[in-house]
């Protein structure tokens, strides 16, 4: 949702003549952000005032009360405290807002000293959208968060993307046909797009669909000129040449990027590595509704649990999982790229030892790339400084382990992945230097917020431990203070601290009238009288007390600067931090993929340039495993299509009765290819493939009444698409074609699908069918095979062998089924009836073979119904004339009858 926050801020509010000085700079600010909602901070609280009020009330359930009154009229206010901030922003951008965040500049004693009346110096520090989160609490552990921009030049379309909190940004141009495909791999939170594309209606729908919030950007913004001067100041060089080259469609969309991450992140410049240029040509195209279909990183239900990727992560961190789903989101398409990924499994899958204690180091590891982005963004924390310096410290005892298993003699080669991992994880001396500085300078496990301190060890500056002992003398001053007066009025005075009064004397009331009644009171000022206490002070208190405070305050005040120093420190070998990060995760994925092989039995896939497809006993992955953990078996099949028709067909048809595994035959071949692709092992005893470059799957659509079409209007648009994109290097699954319309129609459609799959596109492909009629299809066209499920009827009872056998089916068993799934007795037994006189009549009446004379067809004869035993027990009766008992005698035998009929 794009919440859209309604403005009833004074429009014309350029002297805020009427308002109070605090409210004028307020009214100042929203002005310069009147699409979002502005949280304005107060002290311990962020204010919200206005109709941004009654909104965020809303949404927050907060109180709404007012304050203050401007042009005659109350000030609605409502307002989150200051350390829940994080909570209240994550709820507001969940719910599609946009939200300011204006912060005090400057501590308000330092505002006081200009005047009474001046105004504490405030200013936005960051605009808060779904593309830009950076904190832990607000993202998502596993999951990427992009901010993408799409822009048109010239007839080209091109997707800049960035990750803000991982610093990844990339672009690439691509044919608006698989915009969908790109979005759907992105699967941005939020997109910019220029209000000129906008209206375009197909791009709409598609960002619509896919592209998250969006933000349409006036087209100053889209300029490619103007973009590549945003983009020298977003990386602070003077040239993009080390970049690479952009076309003017790429520029455009990566300078609305910088445009957008300059206005959000308020002018601070976030660590982003330099653009990588994607080549779509390098990766497997999958389209949105294949993805879906596939349920390749969630379910058609939206959940991850049950999709492929839930199935295979075995990665031990959270890189390391966003990693594997963006490789599984956008597989490979040169065998070279795939078969290095294969060959780091590969050398990884014998070495157990080495990969469990690779393993268990990894898992010690925090987010180390957020952090960077965290500390970049002056967001950071002492403990982002410790997920650096651990991550340094493991990185390299990674490097050592590998290095160790390199040499352990099992197999001499190393892959060239492993090699780079090592290089990356080795640190240069800088990046040394950095590390050790960052072990002597960081306690253990330091506060979260820089603001308490605390997080410098001893011993690593003189000047912070000079200051802190002035502070904690003080502390013990404070103590001794306490017991001399005591002593002096015989009374146990107790010295507290609060943040408003300092230092102060609190005791009952009690205790407080002995005091004020002994010769010792004149030295006890009296501060506050509460309930049950009563609080003074002494003048040698709050002397001690602004000591104290003083140097509690230059103590905190040097740790802050040392924090400073570090964090740019870490700022300027961000690119190596980054570098050793991706290592960690590109090796995590490998070693995930080695143990779930290991687990799973899985195999390395053959992969070159042929146009084949050859699965030697092949599983599905998520089924076999839910079958696995049911205890229950999973039957492999094997598969061999060649689209040049070499060795087998490139088109088979698949039939079978209903619930025999035709679904889960068809989608396991297209998972396997994205495995396979995606440089992973795969779940069968052989596999050789000839890369795919476009993959498609239409499996049972839903309704998109959303959109106003029909499951039958879906499963043609998505079929449409299939036969005007797929190429001879495609893979196509089709699953019941034309089974949501009438029955001739719909076999109609089938065939000629089938049919121009074949001659036409000529490419590998598996169509399902429950028209057995099309089995007559071998007959005719060289390159199609049938294969087909089988079931038996055993005693009655259909039995599932989910195995894939050459030829094809005779019969759907869907009667069976429907027993199976529980249908009423009675209802089974007409249906078998029916069934039975349709097959004689369609005998009879149908030759489809000659499919182009079918047209003639009549429907069936309506069928003559006779009464079931049950039915004429009850026509027998009337109810009126039955006592209890015997109605109860009459619901036993229907019972019994209904029973026997079923
Ligand atoms: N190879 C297999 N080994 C074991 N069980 C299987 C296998 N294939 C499928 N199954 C089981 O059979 C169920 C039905 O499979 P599937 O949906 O693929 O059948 P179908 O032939 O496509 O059915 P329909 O024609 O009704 O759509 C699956 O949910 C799974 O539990």
């Amino acid at each position: 949702m794009n919440a859209q926050v309604p403005i009833d801020s004074p429009k014309d509010a350029t002297d805020f003549a009427d308002a109070t000085p605090v409210m004028a700079q307020y009214l100042k600010t929203k002005q310069e952000h009147p699409d979002a909602l502005l949280l304005f901070r107060m002290g311990d609280f962020y204010e919200i005032f206005f109709d941004d009020a009654v909104v965020a009330s809303q949404a927050l359930s907060l109180a709404l009360t007012k304050r203050g009154v401007y042009q005659g009229k109350d000030i609605p206010l409502a307002g989150v405290p200051a350390h829940a901030l994080d909570a209240y922003v994550s709820k507001l951008i969940r719910l599609g807002f946009r939200v300011a965040v204006c912060d005090q500049l400057e501590d308000p004693a330092e505002a006081k000293k200009r005047g009474s009346k001046s105004v504490v110096k405030r200013g936005v520090v960051r605009v808060v959208t779904p593309g830009t989160l950076t904190e832990d609490t607000l993202l998502e552990d596993r999951g990427a968060n992009r901010l993408i921009a799409l822009s048109s030049r010239g007839g080209v379309m091109a997707i800049a993307s960035v990750e803000l909190s991982t610093g990844d940004v990339e672009c690439l141009e691509i044919e608006p046909e698989t915009l969908s495909s790109h979005l759907s791999a992105l699967r941005p939170s939020e997109t910019l797009v220029a209000d000129r594309l906008l209206q375009d209606e197909a791009v709409f729908g598609l960002l619509k669909q896919y592209g998250g919030v969006l933000q349409p950007q006036p087209s100053s913004l889209s300029d490619p000129s103007a973009g590549e001067q945003r983009l020298l100041y977003l990386y602070g060089v003077a040239t993009l040449d080390g970049f690479g080259s952009f076309s003017a469609s790429e520029m455009s969309a990566l300078g609305m990027l910088a445009a957008y991450i300059d206005v959000t992140q308020a002018g601070k410049r976030p660590v982003l590595k330099p653009p990588a240029k994607v080549i779509s040509h390098n990766h497997l195209a999958i389209d949105a509704a294949t993805r879906n279909s596939l349920e390749i990183d969630r379910t058609q239900q939206g959940k991850r649990e049950g999709s492929l990727i839930a199935a295979l992560d075995m990665t031990v961190t959270s890189g390391g999982g966003r990693l594997l789903a963006a490789r599984l989101a956008r597989p490979l398409f040169q065998p070279d790229a795939i078969n290095a990924r294969l060959d780091t499994v590969a050398w990884l899958l014998p070495r157990r030892d080495a990969r469990n204690d690779l393993r268990h180091l990894m898992r010690s590891l925090s987010d180390q790339v957020r952090a960077l982005s965290r500390l970049s963004l002056n967001r950071g924390g002492p403990r982002d400084l410790t997920v650096i310096q651990n991550g340094l410290t493991v990185g390299e005892t990674l490097a050592a382990t590998l290095n160790d298993a390199a040499h352990d003699g099992i197999d001499p080669v190393l892959p060239a992945e492993i090699d780079s991992v090592i290089t990356a994880l080795i640190p240069s001396p800088p990046v040394a230097a950095l590390r050790a500085r960052l072990e002597r300078a960081l306690v253990e496990e330091p506060a979260l917020s820089l603001k308490d301190g605390g997080f410098i060890r001893a011993g690593y500056s003189a000047e912070l431990d000079e200051m802190r002992g002035l502070r904690d003398d003080s502390r013990q001053i404070v103590l001794n203070l306490e017991q001399r007066l005591a002593a002096e009025t015989g009374i146990a005075i107790r010295i507290k601290f609060n943040n408003v009064l300092g230092y102060f004397i609190e005791l009952s009331q009690k205790l407080a009238e002995q005091l004020v009644a002994q010769d010792t009171a004149k030295q006890f000022i009296h501060r506050q009288s509460l309930a049950n206490q009563v609080r003074f002070v002494t003048t040698e208190l709050v002397d001690l007390d602004s000591r104290i405070q003083r140097a509690a305050a230059s103590a905190l005040g040097l740790e802050m600067e040392l924090f400073e120093t570090l964090r740019d420190e870490v700022r300027s070998v961000a690119p190596q931090i980054q570098a050793a990060h991706d290592a960690i995760c590109a090796l995590d994925v490998a070693c995930a993929n080695a143990c779930w092989a290991e687990e799973f039995d899985a195999t390395r896939p053959v992969i070159d340039d042929t146009q084949r497809l050859e699965i030697s006993r092949g599983r599905h992955p998520v089924v076999c495993a839910v079958l696995k953990s049911q205890g229950k078996p999973f039957t492999p099949n094997d598969v061999a299509l060649d689209a040049e028709g070499a060795i087998s067909a490139r088109l088979s048809l698949v039939t079978g009765p209903n619930m025999a595994g035709k679904s889960t035959f068809l989608r396991q071949n297209a998972l396997l290819i994205v495995m396979s692709q995606a440089g992973l092992f795969v779940p069968a005893k052989a596999m050789h493939l000839g890369v795919v470059d476009r993959l498609f799957s239409r499996v049972g659509a839903g309704d998109d009444l959303a959109q106003g079409r029909s499951t039958f209007m879906m499963e043609m648009v998505e079929t449409a698409a299939i036969l005007q994109q797929a190429t001879t290097r495609s893979f196509v699954i089709l699953d019941e074609i034309g089974r949501g319309t009438a029955t001739y129609d719909g076999l109609a459609i089938a065939w000629a699908c089938a049919e121009d799959l074949h001659d036409r596109i000529q490419c590998r492909a598996l169509f399902a069918t429950h028209y057995h009629e099309m089995a007559v299809l071998d007959k005719r066209l060289k390159a199609l095979s049938n294969l087909s499920l089988q079931a038996r009827e055993h005693n009655g009872e259909l039995i599932f062998l989910h195995e894939v056998r050459a030829g094809s089916a005779d019969r759907s068993y869907g009667v069976q089924v429907a027993r199976l799934a529980g249908m009423p007795g009675g209802v089974v037994t007409r249906a078998r009836d029916i069934l039975t006189r349709l097959e004689e009549d369609n005998q009879t009446k149908l030759r489809l073979d000659d499919l182009p004379l079918f047209s003639h067809t009549r429907a069936p004869a309506p069928v003559s119904r006779e009464h079931s035993k049950a039915e004429t027990l009850l026509k027998s009766l009337n109810p009126d004339d039955l006592s209890p008992k015997e109605a109860l005698e009459v619901i036993y035998n229907l019972h019994k009858l209904v029973k026997t009929d079923g």
